[in-house]
């Protein structure tokens, strides 16, 4: 007979952490980074193509506000959007990403016009706010929380990228800095969330398929990334252009 019994909080929490081995992190594109084997156009790559996951991230939060009647959760929610927006006492973190594009070179006019934007990785993370327009606010609650794995890959940068790419202004870093305690606050909320609300065997094993799904975007933004920056073939190389 199959076990349909609900997992304890505490079981059903180390499932979803288990999770973590599908991280980004693991992926080539962030490995070869971490290893500091990126060239400066690979950097910049990621950098220009990630400010458009930046700048979705307060649009998917503004869409689990609509959806949530819940007046508590929606005073502790939207501090999400300020950390990301800024206001008149902090620049906020697009900001912040904006600046670590320009420590790594490129202009702010070349991030801010998303022309270096791939097409994959609009739709991966157009699929991030599509889910959280599209589902309840606590399964968006619960897609968040990839940040669970997101402060390690944060920490490898501060560490790491002085010394792997002197290049990079040290400024630059800010962003992930401000993430540290920020991801924290998120995760114990968001963790909280999910713990409440998913409550059946059934219900758990959904809200490990939400997870596995947000980690499909991110994964599938690395291997848009991998296809233009690595293999040299962003789409259409092999193509005639149409006069
Ligand atoms: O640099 C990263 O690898 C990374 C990953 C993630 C994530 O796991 O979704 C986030 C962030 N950074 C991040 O900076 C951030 O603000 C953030 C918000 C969210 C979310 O799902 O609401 N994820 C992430």
């Amino acid at each position: 007979m199959t076990d349909t019994r609900a997992w304890t909080p505490e079981e059903f929490e180390a499932r979803l952490r288990a999770l973590g081995s599908l991280y980004h992190i693991h992926h080539p594109y962030h490995t070869r980074m971490h290893a500091g084997e990126l060239s400066r156009e690979q950097i910049q790559g990621w950098v220009a193509n990630r400010f458009y996951y930046q700048i979705s991230i307060p649009r998917k939060d503004a869409a689990v506000l609509a959806n949530c009647p819940d007046r508590e959760v929606r005073r502790r929610w939207i501090q999400r959007i300020v950390d990301h927006d800024g206001d008149e006492h902090a620049e906020g973190g697009i900001e912040a990403w904006i600046r670590l594009g320009m420590a790594c070179g490129l202009s702010r006019e070349q991030i801010v016009s998303q022309e270096l934007v791939l097409p994959g990785v609009r739709f991966a993370v157009d699929a991030y706010i599509n889910f959280a327009r599209s589902s309840s606010w606590q399964e968006a609650a619960c897609s968040s929380l990839t940040e669970l794995f997101a402060p390690t890959i944060h920490r490898q940068r501060i560490d790491n990228w002085p010394d792997r790419y002197p290049w990079i202004e040290a400024d630059g870093l800010q962003y992930f800095r401000n993430r540290l305690s920020q991801a924290h606050r998120d995760v114990q909320h968001g963790l909280a969330i999910t713990l409440e609300h998913f409550r059946t065997r059934e219900q758990q094993e959904h809200a490990l398929s939400i997870l596995r799904f947000k980690l499909d975007v991110l994964w599938s933004l690395c291997d848009a990334l991998w296809m233009a920056y690595v293999e040299g073939k962003p789409p259409y190389f092999c193509c005639e252009r149409p006069a």
